[in-house]
């Protein structure tokens, strides 16, 4: 046994001792993930990732498949990709949610290695496409990271996001034969640099306005019903969300409203739906609201897309006349903030 790590061999080891890496410790931040390109075969095998993983679908394999497999395969990477190509980012030629994601990544390693200098590195990855979990693991591995920081940027926690990402992780830890030490950050939406990163974009947004709105929305991605009924927290996550952000704001109840969006399939999801809901607002004589997406850590074709076209317009169907869209909080210097506070502590004892 050899008594110490360093950049090269050990101190007294044998000529043929392998070199060992200096010791590092890695943050690595950790979104859903996002299709390299529009195009059909780059949407389908995407989805094909996304939807065969049974954190996000659950039912049974024999029954899922032939339905992925014949219908929805051979529609949603056109209908999907033509979402994506309306959005896409095409000075750098990829999807915003990569975009936004490597600009955290490198103000939240420039933040940290301001405090801790360079024995910190900061990556990112995805839960499905590039860059994969398993192998940005194993480049910090090989970088010498020794323990890593795992942080799904999920604020609410559902087995369908921060689960499975973490799942990825430990399914590359399982084949790596020296493991890193691993901490998993869990969901922040108590944080209250959260609540104060919200609330800050909701202030910028209506002081940039010429009037206030009639009503705020906060529109969360859904999902099936009856996975809340299994057990799944994210619904009361997501209410817990607004109330936060509303009592942040210092208004009375009532004044920010909860839905949620995203529905796919023909079973129930979480209610009330967006288009619903937005609808129903402008009915009521709502003429001018505003929707922030307080469950998406960076803008993705969900809501550029989805709020910003198909949300919009059921609003305005319905009689409504001014619809803005409050941004993500994206490489919002709040939303690092928080980042930084929440690693500062997950690094505790290690740097
Ligand atoms: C089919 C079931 C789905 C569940 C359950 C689900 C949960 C869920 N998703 C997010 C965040 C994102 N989802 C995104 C895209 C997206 N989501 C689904 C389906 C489910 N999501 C699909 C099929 C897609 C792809 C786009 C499409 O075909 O409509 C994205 C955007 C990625 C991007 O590249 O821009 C995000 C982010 C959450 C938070 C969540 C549950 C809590
Ligand atoms: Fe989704
Ligand atoms: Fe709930």
């Amino acid at each position: 046994m050899h008594d110490e790590t360093g950049p090269a061999r050990p101190r007294n080891a044998p000529d043929d001792h392998p070199a060992l890496p200096a010791r590092k410790t890695g943050v690595l931040l950790v979104n859903l993930g996002t299709p390299n390109a529009t195009d059909y075969w780059s949407m389908r095998r995407y989805l094909r990732e996304f939807l065969s993983d049974t954190r996000v679908i659950e039912a049974p394999k024999w029954l899922w498949r032939p339905i992925l497999h014949l219908f929805i395969l051979t529609t949603r990477p056109q209908k999907s990709g033509a979402a994506y190509d309306a959005i896409w980012n095409r000075e750098n030629d990829e999807s915003p949610l990569r975009t936004v994601t490597r600009a955290q990544t490198e103000k939240v390693a420039a933040r940290l290695k301001a405090t801790h200098g360079d024995q910190i590195v900061v990556d990112y990855c995805m839960r499905y496409g590039d860059p994969s979990t398993g192998s940005k693991i194993q480049e910090l591995s090989d970088l010498g990271c020794d323990r890593i920081v795992f942080f799904p940027l999920y604020p609410q926690y559902s087995a369908t996001t921060t689960a499975t990402a973490n799942d990825q992780a430990f399914r590359q830890l399982m084949k790596m034969r020296w493991q890193p030490a691993f901490r998993t950050v869990a969901n922040y939406c108590r944080h209250p640099l959260y609540a104060e990163a919200l609330a800050q974009s909701v202030k910028r947004a209506y002081e940039a306005m010429d009037r206030r709105p009639d009503a705020l929305v906060a529109s969360y991605h859904g999902l099936p019903k009856e996975y809340l009924e299994r057990g799944d927290p994210y619904h009361c996550h997501c209410h817990l969300t607004t109330r936060l952000l509303r009592e942040r704001l210092g208004w009375p109840e009532g004044e920010v409203t909860t839905c949620f969006q995203s529905r796919f399939g023909p079973k129930e999801w979480l209610q009330p739906y967006a288009v619903d809901h937005v609808a129903a607002l402008a009915r009521a004589g709502k003429r001018h609201i505003a929707v922030l997406a307080p469950a998406f850590s960076a803008d993705c074709v969900e809501t550029l897309e989805e709020i910003n076209a198909e949300i919009r317009e059921a609003f305005e169907a319905a009689g409504g006349e001014r619809f803005d869209y409050i941004p993500c909080l994206n490489d919002d210097a709040t939303h690092i903030d928080m980042m930084e506070a929440i690693l500062n502590v997950e690094l505790t004892g290690w740097i």
